[in-house]
């Protein structure tokens, strides 16, 4: 076949996928209406997950499970925006981590807007201003992000999901060559993060490392001055054509943050692989075995902790701790109910969500 006759085939496909692309959101309205009457929730995570599963069992064509999901997760995110538009509110600025881990999750259509802080987020969907927030949770090199646990423990929000992403550098300038930069710009994790690029590449040389707050705002910087490269994630790069010079300049290639969504209601079904994260205040904390008595209720009904951190109380002038704990199971799940229904009086059951790492 010539060009003409594959695009004129590739027109004829395009036309029908159109076709059921509409027959798939006529049907989705309808859902959006009874969900509307029964007053349940438009995003469904586990329903997303198994829609997915199911076609990378059935598929035997040329697209791996990443394009599906990058596919499919976008006719999602439209047919979201169907039912009820769905507003999501992250930790910015634009083109930050978060950001990129906000719009994998909810697609392009969805009206995202980035906040400040982590407390805003917190508060944006408090307030119903937002029906979800995107925040970090944790980086496997350099753990837990303590501010987001505090803001779990003080707010009536649920985890609804979380967002593995790998999270990759960019060294972006308008210098020509490497030996004309002075300063670089970046937030302190990414430098902490990229050393050994920045060894090799500028070891002889004298060059200046400034922290800022975000890296988008290093891109910011870079931008009115050739002399100076900002360490960014690719989306800021890109969003504000910044060359991009060397990519995945990070020191490990398993770097990889957690992102989790927040949101006000913990209905979500059981997919038969979740994750439960809790804050657990075991009562006589300060009697000798009582954290080991209460975890062994957990042992006894087979339950696997994947993580437990202890987390300063932060009341009054006492150095009290609470556990964030993540176990395999979800809170519907009869040997987990069980559990938790005995130590209700302890712990905050903060969601119980699809399993992703
Ligand atoms: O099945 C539903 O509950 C729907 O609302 C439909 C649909 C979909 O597009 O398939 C959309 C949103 C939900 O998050 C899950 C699935």
């Amino acid at each position: 076949m010539n060009l003409e006759e594959l695009r004129h085939r590739i027109d004829e496909i395009d036309n029908q996928l159109l076709e059921f692309l509409n027959q798939r959101m006529r049907h989705v309205k309808e859902v959006g209406a009874l969900k509307r009457k029964t007053k349940s929730k438009i995003y469904q995570p586990e329903r997303e997950k198994s829609i997915l599963d199911r076609l990378e069992k059935l598929n035997d064509g040329l697209l791996n499970r990443k394009a599906i999901d990058a596919i499919f997760l976008e006719i999602f995110s439209v047919s979201r925006n169907f039912e009820l538009p769905e507003k999501v509110a992250y930790l910015g600025p634009e083109g930050s981590f978060t950001h990129q881990a906000a719009e994998s999750r909810f697609g392009s259509v969805s009206e995202h807007f980035p906040l400040a802080t982590i407390r805003s987020v917190f508060e944006a969907v408090s307030t119903e201003r937002a029906s979800f927030g995107v925040v970090p949770i944790e980086n496997n090199q350099e753990g837990v992000v303590s501010e987001t646990v505090s803001y779990l423990a003080k707010f009536d929000l649920k985890i609804v999901a979380e967002i593995p992403m790998p999270i990759h550098f960019s060294f972006a300038s308008y210098a020509e060559k490497l030996n004309s930069i002075k300063k670089i710009y970046s937030k302190d994790i990414a430098f902490r993060q990229c050393t050994k690029f920045i060894d090799e590449s500028f070891g002889q040389q004298k060059v200046e490392l400034i922290p800022v707050n975000s890296t988008s705002k290093a891109v910011k910087i870079a931008l009115e001055d050739e002399e100076s490269a900002a360490i960014c994630s690719h989306i800021a790069a890109t969003e504000s054509q910044l060359p991009i010079l060397f990519e995945n300049i990070e020191d490990s290639k398993d770097n990889y943050t957690r992102f989790v969504i927040l949101g006000k209601n913990l209905n979500i079904e059981p997919s038969g692989n979740d994750k439960t994260t809790l804050l657990a205040k075991p009562s006589d904390s300060d009697k000798p075995g009582s954290l080991a008595s209460f975890l062994q209720d957990f042992h006894d009904a087979n339950i696997n902790l994947t993580k437990i951190e202890s987390h300063p109380a932060k009341k009054g002038r006492s150095f009290k701790y609470w556990f964030f704990i993540d176990l395999d199971g979800h809170y519907n799940d009869e040997h987990v109910n069980r559990v938790l229904t005995k130590h209700k009086k302890e712990v905050s059951l903060l969601g119980s969500y699809v399993k992703l790492c």
